[in-house]
């Protein structure tokens, strides 16, 4: 807009020489200012348009239509089409200048013809096909980073540990799978035995962390009065032992025993059934080091860890977590029907938070944005509260040089109101939320009033 400018002068100046096509008119519809090109598509001259009024040349045809009554009546910026005697097609933009007392002073509109706008317009839609095909080309690499399983092995130490398991799924061989709650492990399992050659048989999980100990045997060889054990059941396939490092010692003797004699007794006096299983096993901890301790039976260690896995925690796996981001918001929004986008800053923001409980944690926040998310596109003040305040920028602007934890903490719990009770609304919602009582929510927000 260099083609014009305010200064003292109460009239916008209009510069002669402007190559653009402006006309400034005042509250009653006359025309106080052309620029020299204004006229042109109307036949006219810049000279027989000022001091003409819009609605004269409205009424007459030349203006059709003219955009200052519009402008004076919407009081702000307007777009119109106008059809010009010359007949061409014009894109007029007109915007009101105010006065101290708030009123519309002048209008000024500025004329674009539509030729122009029809290169613009060619520019636009090469770009949006251009975009077009880029997000094709996204969407294809990511479909190349999910595997057909809807696998994302896009990490190296990821990649290395499914590739490993992929080559052994058909070795007849114990397999160890090591790494931290919602890493993969029960998923990798799968994948094992699904490459198998006994993938046409059972698949069965037991797991050792949850299993009272008195029940861990009668649920692997059965009570011999029909209560069938996963090790007849599972017979030709496969038995994933969850948690193994979490088995209680005698019960660690017990499965070493089964596993060397490949036979049991279901019941007293039964008959001697042996069986054909392949165990996959999953740690948390370090089974080296347990049986260093004398904590897992060494035995058993070397039984089972013939070939060892280890899955790396989710905030180690930047590359997975960042297609595991898109594939939960797709298959969120297909579940519950909606189209939610992510800001560039969430999106940044979930890259960065540390996930202790690594896919499954990022998968139950995935589905909580897009549940509760307020707008199509998702920005951080939709995550949780407890993510907001886990950020390390949220704690940045509280000055912590030489105070008092209780003062510090009284900051924390300062600011932690001030979101929820812009988020929730009423005490009785952020009571609920916090996990705190309505009158203390009241009484907080009361302590806090002012400060
Ligand atoms: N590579 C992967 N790509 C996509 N999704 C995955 C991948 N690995 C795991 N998941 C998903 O992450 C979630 C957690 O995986 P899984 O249950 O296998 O973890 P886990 O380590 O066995 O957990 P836990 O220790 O709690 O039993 C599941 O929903 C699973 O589908």
């Amino acid at each position: 807009m260099s083609a014009f400018y305010l200064d003292s002068n109460p009239v916008p100046e209009v510069i002669d020489s402007s190559q653009e096509d402006l006309i400034v008119t005042n509250r009653d519809g006359i025309i106080v200012k052309v620029s020299r090109q204004s006229g042109l598509h109307y036949n006219l001259s810049a000279e027989e348009l000022l001091g003409a009024s819009v609605y004269d040349l409205e009424k007459q045809g030349i203006f059709a239509p003219a955009i200052t009554p519009l402008v004076l009546k919407e009081k702000k910026k307007v777009v119109v089409i106008q059809e010009t005697p010359a007949g061409s097609r014009e894109l007029i933009m007109g915007f009101p200048l105010f006065d101290a007392s708030g009123d519309v002073e002048f209008v000024v509109s500025y004329s674009y013809e539509w030729s122009e706008l029809q290169v613009i317009q060619g520019h636009i839609s090469g770009l949006e096909a251009e975009m077009a095909s880029l997000r094709e080309e996204l969407s294809r690499l990511r479909k190349e980073s999910v595997d057909t399983s809807g696998l994302v092995l896009s990490s190296r130490p990821t990649l290395e540990a499914f590739t490993t398991a992929f080559e052994v799924a058909d070795l007849e061989v114990p397999v160890m799978i090591y790494g931290e709650h919602g890493t993969g492990k029960a998923t990798l399992a799968k994948e094992i035995h699904k490459r198998s050659g006994r993938s046409g048989q059972a698949f069965l999980t037991l797991d050792c962390r949850t299993i009272p100990e008195a029940l861990f045997e009668r649920e692997l060889i059965g009570d011999g009065r029909g209560h069938a054990g996963l090790l007849a059941v599972a017979d030709g396939g496969t038995l994933y032992l969850e948690g193994i490092d979490r088995l209680p010692l005698h019960l660690q003797t017990r499965l070493a025993a089964l596993l060397k004699e490949k036979k049991y007794r279901a019941g007293d006096g039964s008959e001697l059934t042996s069986f054909d299983v392949r165990f996959i096993c999953s740690a948390e901890g370090d089974l080296g080091g347990a049986v260093a301790d004398g904590e897992f039976l060494s035995e058993l260690y070397y039984l089972l860890q013939i070939v060892p896995i280890e899955l790396r925690p989710l905030m180690e796996r930047r590359e997975d977590l960042s297609m595991l981001i898109p594939l939960f918001l797709d298959s969120f929004n297909e579940k519950h029907r909606k189209e939610r986008e992510l800001s560039r800053e969430l999106f940044d923001g979930l890259l960065n938070l540390p996930w202790p409980g690594n896919i499954d944690e990022l998968q139950n926040v995935m589905e909580r944005l897009v549940v509760s998310g307020r707008e199509r596109v998702l920005v951080p003040d939709d995550l949780p509260m407890e993510y907001r305040l886990a950020s390390p920028s949220a704690l940045s602007d509280i000055g912590l040089d030489g105070r008092s934890l209780p003062s510090i903490l009284e900051s924390v719990e300062k600011r932690v109101l001030k979101i929820a009770k812009q988020r929730y609304g009423t005490t009785t919602e952020m009571a609920k939320q916090l996990g705190i009582s309505q009158p203390s929510v009241v009484r907080k927000l009361k302590k806090y009033e002012g400060k």
